[in-house]
């Protein structure tokens, strides 16, 4: 298949049900960030356009929250079959718009499908409950109601996934939705809706409202026809939107930034713990909320570690997506690549040694080559900052209790990672580490199944797993009095 074949490329919003450009011709063009040239464009709306999306998810919820979840699932479901249906297609313009290799990116696919398939299941399970009243001539429970219209805002480096990881659980509880997508990767959200329209979805459950999203999200948060926010993306924008949900006292869903430790203890095979670090930490090109950010090495195999990771680091393959054996992809922009050569030169003017090849090696102005900041301390921003890119910084520790320490030393608390194999040590780190997510002597972490997210600045509830709809639902409790005695 071709990118000019390609058939679920729309240059429209999607919103109420109908496919719409603006009035005004206003747009935003959009780039493939490996080569830069230009793949095309989408309708930049203004106010009036994205006050009419939310009429019409709000007049669309006066249905759908109605419906039963029987049809919730089957629509869902038929929306699933559609992403297999053109998977390969999918993963190929999330390739050229996003950059990640067409590997990543079929995986990509199916993560986020999977999505669409567990809540279709889960929907028939946001029980309610009985209490056991005071006195017999009373009737307590609760029922589980959708909160209403929400909004969700989603960032370009899983363009599908983090679209449908919330819009399955919305819908799934009978909410409707409206979705403004990254600027950088607006036609993986519009083919999802051009699947989503197929499958039934047609009536504005499920709206794309493309444009900027500081407008956008000054639209939803203003108004009370809007009752759940639910947005993934840095922390910066996370608490900026918080402040903005306050005056209209939304349900605020937030998963943000990470810092993520991995730790490998002295116990294990050097190997694997190399083969996880590089996977955790060189997905997604390194642009992965959940990437290794500082990697911790015990002192007795310090070196070993350093020497076996830079070679493995070295061999992998950077260039365009469409590659197949490309691991590593371009930067989503150049600012990603000078913030990520300015982390570097902080690192090295601090005493790190820098490992790796020459970033002239680089295939385009928009890569960055793999690079390994050894010895890297606190102070250096390598350290604070989450990279979001392919710089693995690695130091050595000598005792648990101060890596753990190190380890929490963050505003964040997204995922986390330890490799040992001992009982007591697995326990101590699983409890000790302050994150919302812990994998030992796995980095392979997420999956529909799985409650996704994290605590401190890193966010607020739970993506996937059973609790993946509590941020749509409300509790109602009732009372019923007055009943004859039993
Ligand atoms: N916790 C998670 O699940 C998760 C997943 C992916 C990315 N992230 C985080 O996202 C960040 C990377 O993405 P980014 O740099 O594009 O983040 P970002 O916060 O700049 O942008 C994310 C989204 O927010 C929109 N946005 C930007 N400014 C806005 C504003 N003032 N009001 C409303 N919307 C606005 C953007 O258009 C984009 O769609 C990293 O910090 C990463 O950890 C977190
Ligand atoms: N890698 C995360 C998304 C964050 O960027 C996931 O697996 O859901």
């Amino acid at each position: 298949m071709s990118n000019s074949t390609m058939t679920l490329l729309r240059e429209q919003a999607y919103v109420g049900g109908r496919w719409i450009v603006a009035e005004d011709k206003a747009r935003k063009w959009v780039n493939d960030p490996a080569t830069g040239e230009t793949i095309g464009h989408v309708p930049d709306l203004n106010a009036a356009y994205i006050d009419g999306a939310i009429d019409a998810a709000h007049h669309a919820f006066s249905t759908w929250r109605h419906t039963s979840v029987v049809e919730r699932a089957d629509k869902l479901l038929a929306w699933y079959d559609g992403m297999h249906e053109y998977a390969e297609e999918l993963a190929r313009l999330m390739t050229w718009e996003q950059g990640k290799p067409i590997g990543e990116a079929r995986g990509e696919v199916d993560y986020a499908a999977s999505f669409l398939r567990w809540f279709a299941e889960e929907g028939r399970r946001a029980n309610g409950s009985t209490i056991p009243p005071e006195n017999t001539q009373i009737a307590i429970g609760t029922v589980k109601e959708p909160v209403g219209v929400a909004a969700m805002i989603t960032p370009w480096n899983f363009p599908l996934a983090m679209i449908t990881r919330k819009v399955a659980a919305a819908l799934a509880a009978g909410c409707t939705t409206l979705v403004n997508p990254a600027n950088q990767t607006p036609f993986c959200a519009l083919s999802l809706a051009i699947l989503a329209e197929r499958a039934g979805l047609n009536n504005g459950e499920f709206n794309v409202v493309t444009g900027a999203g500081k407008l956008f999200s000054e639209r939803v948060c203003a108004t009370d026809k809007v009752r759940a926010l639910s947005f993934t993306g840095s922390t910066t924008v996370g608490r900026q939107l918080i402040r903005q949900s306050a005056d209209t006292v939304k349900c605020t869903a937030m998963e943000l930034g990470g810092n993520a430790p991995f730790i490998v203890c002295d116990d294990i095979d050097i190997d694997a713990a190399v083969e996880g670090a590089i996977a955790a930490k060189f997905q997604t090109s390194g642009q992965d909320c959940v990437a290794a950010n500082r990697i911790y090495v015990h002192r007795s195999i310090y070196e070993d570690f350093i020497g076996r990771f830079a070679e493995r680091m070295n061999a992998m393959k950077v260039g365009n997506g469409f590659d197949e054996d490309t691991e590593i992809g371009p930067l989503i922009n150049e600012d990603a690549v000078e913030k990520a050569q300015s982390l570097i030169d902080d690192a090295r003017d601090q005493g790190a040694r820098i490992i790796g090849r020459e970033q002239g090696a680089a295939p385009g102005s928009q890569f960055f080559m793999p690079t390994l900041v050894a010895d890297f301390t606190p102070d250096m921003q390598v350290s604070s900052e989450e990279s979001f890119a392919p710089i693995a910084p690695i130091c050595s520790f000598d005792d648990d209790d101060e890596v753990i320490a190190a380890a929490n030393d963050t505003i964040f608390g997204l995922a986390s990672y330890v490799y040992t194999h001992t009982d007591a040590r697995i326990r101590k780190f699983m409890r000790g580490l302050e994150y919302g997510m812990v994998g030992v002597n796995t980095m392979d972490i997420t999956g529909p199944h799985v409650p996704f997210g994290g605590i401190k600045q890193s966010g607020l509830g739970r993506e996937g797993g059973h609790v993946g709809m509590d941020e749509y639902l409300e509790t109602k409790y009732y009372c019923i009095g007055g009943l004859p005695a039993v």
